[in-house]
């Protein structure tokens, strides 16, 4: 097996997938784990993850230096390898030239770990600070113009390290590097089994849940949906399903969910109109996490009222049923991980919740929870949904919050999306839709002067969410959308279009 020192890195997960997908054991520690513990594990290699902190800072996590001495390949990734290049006595420091997204590298195929890989790769990068000086012992064995040491290894000591993460789908390569790392450099086989997960999960709800009842909040989309059937599965009619209309949701997709759902399921579904009082709520409030806040509260409170309200009919209900997956959890933040953003399902939670929380997918990247999906039989159309977040439009209306902006932003939305499926790149696009930045800026239409809203598009490809790229959607197509949502949609009168990547924006704009 691989251990997988975890520095608070967002991507630890997204390591640990990749080893298993090598059909490799492996395991997430804290980077502080003993000695003793790591023995008892026997792992024939150890990977230190990336972090939020910086090597050099006074508090920065550290893992014992004794780990060197165990005879046992490392490879460094990131934080991780910043780490090794200061243990060994190199130099770490902030870089004059940071990098979030796509660089090319030219890699050293000499190298067990770039075994098989062409000179010039695409790889994805996350840093501020980076490798000044080698440690002695070290050889680099990839670089680039800005990044001297965006790989180094020390081969009798059997360590490595990368700057760049190979963990991350759109690191080209990403894949092989992990694979030579745990079978070329760890010799270990292709031996474990990811063995059935619907099937698993179904059991284990089944024993955990008994005849206990189950309220299952339902947006229709991928991940509660998913969730929703493998409950069902294991526990029938004691699910029951409910789905908010919080006033935040797309162009008539309060009755969308409802019809999609009656047709395709034989589930119960009750809808919860709830439009006012979440607008009441998120009157005047214009910081991000409080909105997040706010909302991840009042979904809980929804839900409460409706297991009260269903007690004498239904019965008492014990657990609530979330589709939360992985990139949730982690953006929530964690002990060591950052807080990039509370999910309203995750970091969002208010602290009394009235159930026992029931996730099965809580540890699955979005195209996994696709796959459990298609193995489930529900039906492509709802399996390829793009992802829309539980807190809706209320986290695309850049601030404070109004019916005005929410119906601007909502029918820009709905401009987009039309256009995007007129053009047929509906499945070439992981997620497209239109914000509004809440900027005004001047405009001169049938030769009046205006002083209107910008609307920002944003449309990413991505595979699991965790990185992303931008949408490289044709001029003409682009040109279309911009000319019928300041021909159709009032108060606007100015397009954008968003060129970054994830790291370092996010997909949402809050
Ligand atoms: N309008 C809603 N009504 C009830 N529950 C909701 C609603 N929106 C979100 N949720 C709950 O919050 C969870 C997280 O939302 P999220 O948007 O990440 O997942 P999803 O809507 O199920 O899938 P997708 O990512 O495809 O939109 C959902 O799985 C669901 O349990
Ligand atoms: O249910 C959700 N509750 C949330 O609070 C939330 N915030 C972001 N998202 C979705 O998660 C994916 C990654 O988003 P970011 O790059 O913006 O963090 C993207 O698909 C986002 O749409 C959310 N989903
Ligand atoms: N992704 C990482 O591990 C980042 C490491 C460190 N915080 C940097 O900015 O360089
Ligand atoms: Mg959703």
């Amino acid at each position: 097996m691989i251990l997988i020192l975890d520095f608070g890195a967002q991507y630890s997960q997204l390591i640990a997938r990749r080893v298993r997908e090598a059909k490799v054991y492996c395991e997430i520690v804290p980077y502080s784990i003993s000695i003793e513990k790591i023995k008892e594990k026997n792992p024939s290699g150890l990977i230190l993850s990336g972090g939020p902190a910086s090597v050099y800072e006074e508090n920065a996590p550290k893992a014992l230096p004794e780990i060197f001495e165990l005879g046992l390949p490392i490879l460094g990734i990131c934080y991780g390898g910043q780490f090794i290049a200061q243990t060994f006595g190199g130099k770490v420091t902030r870089a004059s030239s940071r990098e979030y997204g796509r660089i090319e590298l030219d890699m050293n195929s000499d190298s067990k770990l770039f075994t098989g890989i062409d000179k010039s790769t695409k790889c994805w990068m996350s840093h501020t600070d980076y490798i000044e000086q080698l440690p002695e012992g070290f050889e680099v064995t990839a670089s680039s113009d800005t990044c001297p040491v965006a790989a180094m290894e020390n081969t009798e000591r059997n360590i490595y390290a990368v700057q760049f993460h190979p963990e991350v789908e759109h690191t080209e390569r990403g894949r092989e590097v992990l694979n030579n790392f745990v079978h070329g450099v760890c010799g270990e086989e292709s031996s474990w089994d990811m063995g059935n997960y619907a099937e698993e999960q179904i059991k284990a709800i089944k024993d955990l849940v008994g005849d206990k009842k189950a309220l299952c909040a339902l947006s229709g989309g991928v991940d509660s949906s998913v969730a929703a059937v493998l409950v069902h599965k294991a526990i029938g009619k004691n699910l029951v399903c409910v789905f908010v209309d919080h006033g935040l949701l797309r162009k008539d997709e309060g009755d969308q969910v409802e019809h999609v759902f009656r047709d395709e399921f034989d589930m119960n579904l009750i809808r919860v109109n709830a439009q006012d009082r979440f607008l009441g709520k998120l009157e005047g409030v214009s910081d991000p996490e409080k909105k997040r806040k706010i909302i991840g509260e009042e979904f809980i409170r929804v839900f409460e009222e409706e297991k009260n309200r269903l007690k004498e009919e239904f019965g008492h209900i014990d657990y609530l049923v979330q589709g939360t997956i992985y990139p949730d959890v982690i953006e929530s933040g964690t002990d060591t991980a950052a807080v990039i953003k509370s999910h309203h399902n995750v970091g969002g939670l208010p602290e009394d919740v009235d159930f026992e929380l029931l996730e099965p997918l809580r540890q699955l990247f979005k195209d996994e929870v696709r796959q459990v999906g298609r193995e489930l039989g529900i039906s492509n159309e709802l399996v390829e949904r793009q992802p829309f977040p539980g807190p809706g439009l209320a986290i695309r209306v850049l601030g404070e919050i109004t019916p005005d902006k929410l119906e601007i932003v909502r029918e820009a939305d709905f401009v987009f999306r039309d256009e995007i499926k007129k053009a047929g790149l509906q499945n070439q696009i992981w997620q497209y839709f239109a914000c509004l930045p809440n900027i005004r800026s001047v405009g001169v239409m049938g030769d009046e002067r205006t002083y209107s809203h910008t609307i920002a598009l944003r449309a990413v490809t991505s595979t699991d969410g965790m990185t992303s790229d931008w949408a490289r959607i044709p001029h003409e197509v682009l040109e279309k959308i911009s000319n019928r949502i300041v021909n159709e949609v009032d108060h606007v009168n100015r397009i954008v279009y968003d060129i970054t990547s994830k790291p370092p924006s996010t997909i949402e704009w809050e």
